[in-house]
């Protein structure tokens, strides 16, 4: 690495989709963001912003067939910025792994050995790890000679103790088949607990928060002096709150009885709860603005909706609130949690006794920046939070490399 090789790519895919940004860690300046939607369909499409050449966003919609098309087409339009992957100020490309098992739990240079693992993990995160996977691959065939560094969903949760990590199944089956609760958005749990401390002028060793990851996939954390105590997603990020097209927590034997009594595959069910679930599959709807806009106009089925997915955030509000006995802070962050002032004041109407409230005033403001919404009176200190993955990502990858 040559000493100004101050640069570094950090790529986000996810199943349909590319999330990259491009970052110089000397000032931690933002050079390019991007993102590839409805990769596989017929009509994908790319926007990619240059801060760094005048901010000017441009759009580009043709057929991307998979990630690996899409990285080819993201690098061609980082080169017309002359940001280019073969620039050697570029000193590693940091990657979003959502599956780490039990063997990854720090960022982690990419090797065959540590690309066999996440492919071993495939079956435990079947809509994440493959496109992960491609994008590493593509990224190394892009720029052999840099070092890829993987960072793990999974990581920040491998804090958890073993009380909250093991479901209660017999212990030699679960063992035999690594069955256990990993935990996923750790980046964004890890990064936004920190800064919540932050927002309250402490040190996060001094605080106790309840993260709500509130995206299209969505998870809860209890982070009890900047360690992951518990969270809301398992052995797949299956588990847990209700989200955009994912059931969340169910009764394990619904799926038995959906098999043997509705005469449908495993596959056929793994489908249905990751894909056909959650507020997609109550209302037809998994974005939170066109289900806000529904309810306005009087729609009973995405009211109902909405209803059981914040009866859900509430029931983990509560659990975490006893988990952590001491709640200094709860930070509602991502897509839905930043940006959605109805679910924030639905999810603690009501729980002025347990120290939470919402200022009408202060959740109905719009601000790109970490701000606290509750009354001065409050014990809690409500909180929206922007999370930052790809930041999060770049800072881990460049201490790795850098060291
Ligand atoms: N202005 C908004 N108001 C309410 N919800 C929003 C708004 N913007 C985005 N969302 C919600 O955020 C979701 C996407 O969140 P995001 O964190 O980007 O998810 P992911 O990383 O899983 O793609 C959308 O599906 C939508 O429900
Ligand atoms: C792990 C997970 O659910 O990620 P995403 O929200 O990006 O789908
Ligand atoms: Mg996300």
């Amino acid at each position: 690495m040559t000493t100004d090789a101050t640069r570094v790519l950090v790529l986000n895919s996810g199943s349909s989709s590319l999330k990259y940004q491009l970052l110089d860690m000397n000032g931690g300046v933002r050079l390019a963001v991007g993102l590839v939607e409805r990769i596989g369909e017929q009509a994908s499409r790319l926007v990619h912003t240059p801060l760094a050449a005048g901010g000017e966003k441009r759009e580009r919609e043709e057929r991307m067939a998979d990630h690996d098309a899409a990285l080819k087409a993201v690098a061609d339009e980082l080169s017309e910025d002359g940001l280019g992957l073969d620039s050697p100020e570029l000193a590693a490309i940091g990657h979003r792994v959502v599956h780490g098992g039990l063997r990854f739990t720090e960022p982690t240079v990419i090797d065959e050995a540590v690309l066999k693992e996440i492919e071993r993990l495939v079956p435990v995160a079947p809509l994440h790890n493959p496109a992960n996977l491609t994008g590493i691959r593509t990224a190394q065939r892009l720029r052999p000679d840099l070092p890829q560094v993987a960072v793990f969903d999974t990581a920040f949760h491998s804090s958890m103790p073993e009380y909250a990590a093991r479901y209660a199944i017999d212990v030699e089956t679960a063992d035999a088949h690594r069955v256990r609760r990993y935990g996923f958005h750790g980046t964004s749990h890890a990064y936004v607990s920190r800064e919540t401390a932050k927002l309250l002028g402490k040190d996060p060793s001094e605080v106790n928060v309840i993260v709500l990851h509130l995206g299209n996939g969505a998870s809860a954390s209890a982070v009890a002096g900047g360690r992951c105590v518990d969270t809301s997603m398992g052995l797949t990020p299956l588990e847990g709150l209700v989200m955009g097209t994912r059931s969340g927590d169910i009764d394990p034997a619904v799926i038995f009885h959906l098999e043997r009594n509705a005469g449908l595959s495993s596959d056929e069910i793994d489908e249905l709860l990751n894909k056909k679930s959650g507020l997609i599959g109550l209302c037809g709807d998994n974005d939170m603005r066109e289900i806000r806009r529904r309810i306005d106009e009087g729609d009973k089925r995405a009211a109902l909706a909405f209803d059981i997915y914040i009866h859900r955030l509430r029931k983990y509000i509560g659990a975490y609130t006893a988990v952590l006995g001491r709640v200094d802070a709860v930070a509602f962050t991502a897509g839905v949690g930043e940006n959605s002032a109805p679910v924030r004041e639905a999810a603690v109407l009501g729980l002025e006794e347990m120290g939470l409230a919402v200022d009408a005033r202060l959740n109905a403001e719009r601000s790109g920046e970490a701000r606290i919404i509750s009354p001065d009176y409050a014990r809690v200190a409500v909180a929206v939070v922007p999370t930052d993955e790809e930041l999060e990502i770049a800072n881990q990858t460049y201490a790795l490399v850098s060291a």
